[in-house]
């Protein structure tokens, strides 16, 4: 679903990216791991579409899209939420997820004027999908409170629901258990455990080691901008190299990755 050869991403003479290859593939949850500074953040961003690479490429169910601008990506079924839940604040739930998929009828002038109907309809179709999505993400009972008043872990299943307004094959998901108490914890990996029995593929980004080694697999650690080793939960927690970077001391990285 997602291949990644020889990326680089240098800002000035830092490479936050340097040389990372892998390869995902379809309906897998892939975790993304390693210490502050690594370059999970500029990883994504640069798949998402955010930094054009220095270097290398990156297909996305086959077709090259690195470089590309982020909407382009986005309506290509690839999906990133952010580290830092960012709904429109004063707006409701409901009207956080309604505003997501671009390119609706009612937004262009012309179709509003002689289209009404048209639009009414879509507006309809698209109010029902979001309550939909925040039934499925138990959100049902918040759905018309501003997303300012929710908790932080409510927060984090808006930014997944808001995703999945958008039909995503692939989501890019920045740290879901940042923040979250225990109980909301467990049905966020609870909703994305049952998204991928959907079809969903996940790459994830997560500091919360349980949750990591419990949800993913594959797991990828990076490392001083690159990829140090990927392998399953056992092999990760076993590896030594993982442990030396998470140390702070040099891991040894081998060009092969
Ligand atoms: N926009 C930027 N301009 C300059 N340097 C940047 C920029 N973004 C990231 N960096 C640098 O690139 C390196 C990788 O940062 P990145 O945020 O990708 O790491 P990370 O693995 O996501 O870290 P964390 O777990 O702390 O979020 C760091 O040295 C960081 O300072």
């Amino acid at each position: 679903m997602l291949e990644v050869k020889g990326l680089g991403k240098e800002f000035g003479g830092l490479k936050a990216i340097d040389g990372v290859s892998f390869e995902m593939r379809k309906n897998t949850i892939t975790g993304l791991i390693g210490p502050n500074g690594a370059g999970k953040t500029t990883l994504f961003n640069t798949i998402a579409g955010v930094y054009a690479p220095t270097r290398g490429e990156i297909l996305f169910k086959g077709e090259h899209i690195e470089g590309l601008q982020p909407h382009r990506i986005f309506h290509k079924g690839l999906v990133r939420t952010f580290q830092i839940p960012r709904p429109f604040p004063d707006m409701t739930v409901l009207e956080n997820l309604m505003v997501v998929p671009a390119g609706q009828t009612g937004e262009r002038f012309w179709n509003n004027w002689f289209r009404p109907g048209k639009v009414n309809e879509e507006e309809r179709a698209l109010h029902d999908k979001a309550c939909e999505v925040a039934e499925f993400l138990n959100l049902t009972r918040v759905l018309n409170l501003q997303a300012k008043n929710l908790s932080g872990g409510q927060q984090k299943l808006v930014e997944i629901g808001r995703a999945l307004m958008a039909d995503p094959e692939l989501i890019l998901l920045d740290e879901p258990g940042a923040g979250v108490n225990p109980s909301l914890l467990a049905e966020i990996i609870d909703r994305i455990r049952e998204l991928h029995a959907r079809g969903i593929t996940f790459l994830l980004i997560e500091h919360n080691m349980d949750m990591v080694m419990n949800l993913c697999d594959p797991i990828l650690v990076m490392a001083n901008g690159r990829l140090l080793m990927e392998g399953s939960a056992a092999e990760v927690r076993t590896d030594s190299r993982v442990l030396d970077a998470y140390l702070g001391g040099e891991p040894e990285v081998s060009e092969a990755s």
